[in-house]
């Protein structure tokens, strides 16, 4: 049963309801993880529909820069009396569901404080510390954001050139921004809310530099909110998209801070200067993995979301006929538009499958490193680091699709595509540039085929393990696990590829930098398919542990629009093991599978269960009544206030006055 049924709905869409093959409340309690999860969300989104003031003053693409920070503001301000009502706040993913349902997804002053700020005095600061802050910043005293990139470093984090000096004598840090490229440039909610943050800044002690470390940094007076003496802080200015945050720059002139504000449950420095290393070199990093770790699930969720508008629009939009000429057929009945969003779906679903696995990853190795074992650090950095560059790139290209989908008025901010376009290609972009991060895991990869080389393949983990088979034949009686082999055949070759590029390079000479240079397009492959293969594992395993049979039949379904839309894509990569006969084969399972998972389309997209008021998407509406809800959302449009403008009076009239002979 779908349960988004109500009296009132436009009738095509209903027709597609029913034909659903499954209940929808059971879908999303498998896509958020239990019933107790999915039911969460209702109940909040529920909750927030019955608040006046928690809703929208106007359609978002109808505020300027100004009105979108003022209304994320009051917004927030609102949320933090009621949250105790609303919801769990010991979760961090209510805080999360509850400010993108109300506030949306341009980013809002608190977007980064729960996400960036928040975490790392909780992982990276001792007790004493979390004790000063933690409850400060919870119960939102200050606001605070995250200070890392600089106007000249970003990507290169050995680069940066903020500095904190210990002085000795006064027992305080002395921040410096050096030159203009050292000022720092991006952080969310710095340019004009945030009152703290936490900088990455290079710890000097007795003239030795020992590279980026977290200091807890008050930026403004906390009853002024004046910049303090020594502060350059502003807005960056309006981006591509999120430009309901106010991304910020940051500048130091000898601004002191005391001993105790460099975050040091891992590193030290104590009162005589000497400094205590961390237990892991790169455990200061672990903010980032944090958020990489969430990405692949935030990611498919903003594809569900372009999704979610492009198929029910899809069902209710009618364009030209297939047999039947006495009435248009809706376009989702073209089998180039299931093509274009049905392996999205897919995608959007394993997306969040494994979103939701790598977060339980990383819950883990936190526990862990709070053990002090920090073993698993190294492999959910190289996991993290190629799952964020792959879903996004795919998310961002998926999206764009959705847009295509939905023809003129997907390009109208009614649709608001755009804006989820705009909002999730940031994420190619932050938390480590893609090809950055691709490059990251490649290191990984060449690390594990060399333990192979050396004859040590027993040391591989579970998820290289692949590497050192020899699959050379593929028995296509296709189920999900021979596909699997098939995905595994071109990751091992590319990686092996890759690598014995690099090592060519090496041995003919060249320096280890440059031969990792030439190679490296080759090893960003190697990168996706290993994620990609990852990937696919993830959904085929969580397809496998799914109960409820009518949504496993339907989960299978879309398995399998995945796995053959996958191979598909990659069939370069597979030349050399599957025949023409056998890509036909899969090229025809994969029409096959479009067909069968039509019926059960806009049900699949109805059980993200993303409210009218999250989506904000005239064309995406739960009730599918789109084309007079389109004409009010341009009726509404504030250039319609007066039919005759300013524009016209003060120039076009007076030109086309003078231009009349
Ligand atoms: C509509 C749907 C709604 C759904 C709900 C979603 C709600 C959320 C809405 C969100 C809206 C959008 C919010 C937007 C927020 C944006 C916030 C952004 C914040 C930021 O961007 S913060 C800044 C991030 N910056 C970076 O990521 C910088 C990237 N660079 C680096 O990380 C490093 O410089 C580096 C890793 C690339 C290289 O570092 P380094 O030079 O020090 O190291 P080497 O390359 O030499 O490597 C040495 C060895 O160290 C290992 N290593 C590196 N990192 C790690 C790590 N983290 N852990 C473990 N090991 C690590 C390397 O692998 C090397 O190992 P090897 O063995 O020697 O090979
Ligand atoms: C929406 C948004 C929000 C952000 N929020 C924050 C925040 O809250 N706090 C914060 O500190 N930062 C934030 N950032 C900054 C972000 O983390 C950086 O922009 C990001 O890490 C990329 O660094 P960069 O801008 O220096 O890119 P660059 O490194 O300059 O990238 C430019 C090009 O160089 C290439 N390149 C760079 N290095 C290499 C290499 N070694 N090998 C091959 N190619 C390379 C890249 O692939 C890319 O094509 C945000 C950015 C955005 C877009």
């Amino acid at each position: 049963m779908n349960q988004s049924i109500k009296p009132g709905d436009n009738p095509d869409l209903t027709e597609e309801r029913l034909s659903g093959t499954f209940d929808t409340n059971s879908m999303a309690a498998v896509i958020y993880g239990s019933d107790k999860l999915a039911q969460r969300r209702r109940e909040i989104s529920e909750a927030v529909s019955r608040i006046p003031e928690l809703q929208d003053s106007k359609p978002c693409p109808f505020m300027t820069r100004e009105e979108k920070i003022l209304e994320g503001s009051r917004k927030s301000a609102i949320l933090n009396r009621l949250l105790p009502g609303l919801i769990d706040l010991d979760s961090f993913e209510e805080t999360v569901f509850i400010h993108q349902e109300v506030i949306g997804i341009e980013g809002h002053p608190l977007a980064l404080h729960e996400s960036l700020f928040i975490p790392p005095i909780a992982t990276q600061g001792t007790d004493e510390q979390q004790k000063k802050w933690l409850g400060r910043a919870q119960r939102r005293e200050i606001i605070g954001c995250y200070a890392q990139t600089e106007l000249g470093h970003g990507s290169n984090l050995r680069a940066l050139e903020t500095t904190a000096t210990f002085d000795i004598s006064s027992q305080e840090f002395i921040l410096n921004s050096p030159t203009i490229t050292s000022l720092k440039w991006w952080p969310g909610a710095l340019g004009k809310s945030a009152n703290w943050s936490i900088v990455i800044a290079n710890l000097i002690v007795h003239d030795k530099n020992h590279g980026p470390h977290p200091f807890m940094v008050q930026l403004r007076d906390e009853k002024s909110h004046e910049p303090l003496p020594g502060i350059t802080v502003g807005d960056i200015g309006p981006k591509m998209a999120f430009n309901g945050a106010d991304n910020g720059f940051l500048g130091f002139e000898n601004y002191r801070i005391p001993r105790e504000n460099m975050l040091m449950r891992h590193s030290k420095v104590t009162p005589d200067g000497g400094y205590i290393r961390p237990p892991h070199a790169k455990i200061g990093y672990s903010g980032m993995v944090r958020v990489r770790s969430r990405m692949a699930a935030e990611q498919g969720l903003f594809l569900a979301h372009a999704l979610t508008i492009a198929v029910r629009y899809s069902a209710i939009r009618r364009q030209g006929y297939l047999e039947d000429r006495s009435r248009e057929v809706k376009v989702l009945d073209y089998q180039t538009q299931q093509h274009r969003l049905f392996p999205s779906i897919a995608r959007a679903y394993a997306f969040i499958f494994c979103g939701f696995e790598t977060i339980r990853l990383y819950d883990q190795l936190l526990i862990d490193v709070q053990n002090g074992n920090t073993s698993g650090m190294a492999d959910l950095h190289a996991l993290t680091s190629g799952l964020k560059s792959v879903v996004t790139h795919q998310t961002g290209e998926g999206i764009e699709q959705a847009r295509m989908a939905c023809g003129g008025h997907g390009y109208s901010m009614a649709s608001y595509i755009s804006e989820i376009y705009g909002v999730a290609i940031g994420g190619c972009t932050y938390e480590g540039e893609n090809m950055v991060m691709l490059l990251q895991l490649a290191r990984y990869l060449v690390k594990s085929i060399e333990m192979i080389q050396n004859g040590k393949s027993k040391n591989l983990g579970p998820m290289v393990a692949y590497l050192a088979a020899n699959e050379s034949e593929i028995d296509l009686n296709l189920g999900p696990n021979e596909y699997l082999k098939v995905f595994q055949y071109a990751a091992r070759s590319q990686a092996w590829r890759a690598t014995e590029k690099f090592q060519k390079l090496r041995n003919s000479g060249m320096s280890k930098e440059q031969a990792w240079n030439q190679a490296s397009v080759e090893l960003t492959r190697a990168s996706r398919l290993h994620t990609r293969l990852y990937i696919m594992s993830t959904f085929i395993n969580h397809v496998g542990s799914v109960v409820d049979q009518k949504i496993k039949k339907v989960l299978i379904d879309l398995l399998n629009v995945h796995i053959t839309y996958e191979v598909m894509d990659i069939g370069i990569y597979v030349q050399g093991l599957l025949s023409s006969d056998q890509m036909d084969l899969i090229r025809n399972q994969l029409y096959v599978s479009l067909e069968t998972i039509r019926p059960n389309a806009v049900s699949l997209v109805d059980s993200f269960q993303i409210s009218d008021m999250q989506l904000r998407s005239v064309l995406g509406r739960r009730d599918g009544n789109v084309y007079e809800n389109l004409f009010k959302w341009a009726k509404s449009c504030p250039l319609n206030d007066k039919d005759v403008l300013e524009s016209v009076t003060k120039y076009l009239k007076p030109m086309m006055d003078k231009s009349k002979l």
